[in-house]
């Protein structure tokens, strides 16, 4: 019985995340001493597939069609599942995206299978039964989840699993395309705003709360963010207003993030906006007010006012080159 790995991409290109899914997927193979396949859904060119080998795929099943092309859960949830089949799967890993949470439920109602959403580490297999780690509550907590079923969806944290180097040679097949039924939504066009990081899979995020008292003060963010290589973010007010897109808001009604290094600005600490970004690495916060709550989850912090602070560390870090 094989494990499967489904991954995403952006226009073509795989981000650290996929890599990251192989890795924990290939490692779970090599524990139940079985093989790994890996699904890949739309337009992507054979040597980024080939670059999947480096992290432990050997199989990858590319699915093509003209459904595929934009992200639809319902048309990706079939061609996964009919990979499943014929694959004789038992484990499938998803990653804990956007996309994953749209296709893991749809699968797990077709395969009959357990869903384990947001694990963090590697199970521990004992015959038939799998007991796995995992986020509970928003990142609040954590559950220790056994289950014994026939088939089981893991969905994977972000940035919760290292990056192991294998070299394998990838074999690529092509995959029929599922026999979905039409969308109820179709997507016409996919705009991307380009040069920017993007945020789910962002190493380094810089993010500003209602602190930064409106739109116009962002640029030193941006700047800030730019010389850092960094992803911009926000905390819910600040998108409500206007001020930022959406797209940008993180925490329990946002995405949730998982970064190398999150710095607040100007962001109060709030348990629902802590709640999208308490699983990061290292959290830095600057805010004017000692008392914040936002200090208490920091592992670094700077009392001052981030209009004095940002141009400070722009400078500093202009300097250093
Ligand atoms: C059901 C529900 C869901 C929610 N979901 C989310 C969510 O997903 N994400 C989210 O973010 N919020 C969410 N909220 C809102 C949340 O409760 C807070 O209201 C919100 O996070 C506060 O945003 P803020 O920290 O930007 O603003 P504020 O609470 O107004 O804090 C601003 C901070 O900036 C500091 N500051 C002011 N001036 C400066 C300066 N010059 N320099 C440095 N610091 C300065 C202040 O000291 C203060 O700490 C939710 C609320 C509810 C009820």
């Amino acid at each position: 019985m094989a494990v499967l790995a489904y991954i995403e991409h952006i226009d073509g290109q795989f981000q650290k995340s996929s890599f990251e899914i192989i890795s924990y997927a290939k490692e779970i193979a090599l524990l139940t001493g079985t093989s790994l396949t890996v699904v890949s859904i739309g337009g992507v060119r054979d040597d980024s597939l080939q670059t999947l080998g480096k992290y432990g795929a050997s199989k990858i099943l590319r699915a093509t069609g003209e459904t595929l092309n934009a992200f639809d859960s319902a048309a990706y949830a079939a061609v996964i599942a009919n990979a499943a089949a014929a694959e004789d799967v038992r484990i499938l890993i998803l990653p804990g995206s956007f996309s994953g949470k749209g296709i893991a439920p749809r699968l797990a109602v077709k395969l009959n299978a357990a869903l384990i959403p947001d694990v963090t580490e590697l199970p521990a297999i004992k015959e038939t039964q799998l007991t796995v780690k995992r986020n509970a509550f928003s990142g609040k907590a954590f559950a220790t989840v056994t289950t014994g079923a026939d088939k089981i969806i893991l969905t994977l944290s972000p940035n919760a699993y290292k990056l192991v180097p294998r070299e394998e040679k990838a074999e690529i097949l092509a995959f029929g395309a599922a026999e979905a039924s039409a969308p109820g939504v179709r997507v016409k066009q996919v705009m991307r705003e380009s040069g920017k990081v993007s945020l789910p899979g962002a190493e380094i995020v810089v993010s500003g709360g209602r602190g930064m008292k409106g739109p116009e003060n962002w640029g030193m963010l941006e700047e800030l963010a730019e010389l850092l290589g960094a992803a911009t973010a926000c905390s819910k007010p600040v998108s409500d207003a206007g001020w930022r897109p959406h797209s940008e808001h993180v925490g329990q009604t946002g995405i949730t993030i998982a970064p190398n290094l999150y710095i607040a600005i100007g962001i109060s600490g709030a348990i629902q906006h802590l709640a999208g970004v308490s699983s990061s690495r290292v959290i830095a916060v600057i805010n004017k007010d000692p008392e914040a709550p936002f200090f208490k989850a920091a592992d670094y912090g700077i009392a001052g006012d981030a209009f004095e602070v940002i141009p400070k560390l722009i400078e500093a870090l202009k300097e250093r080159g």
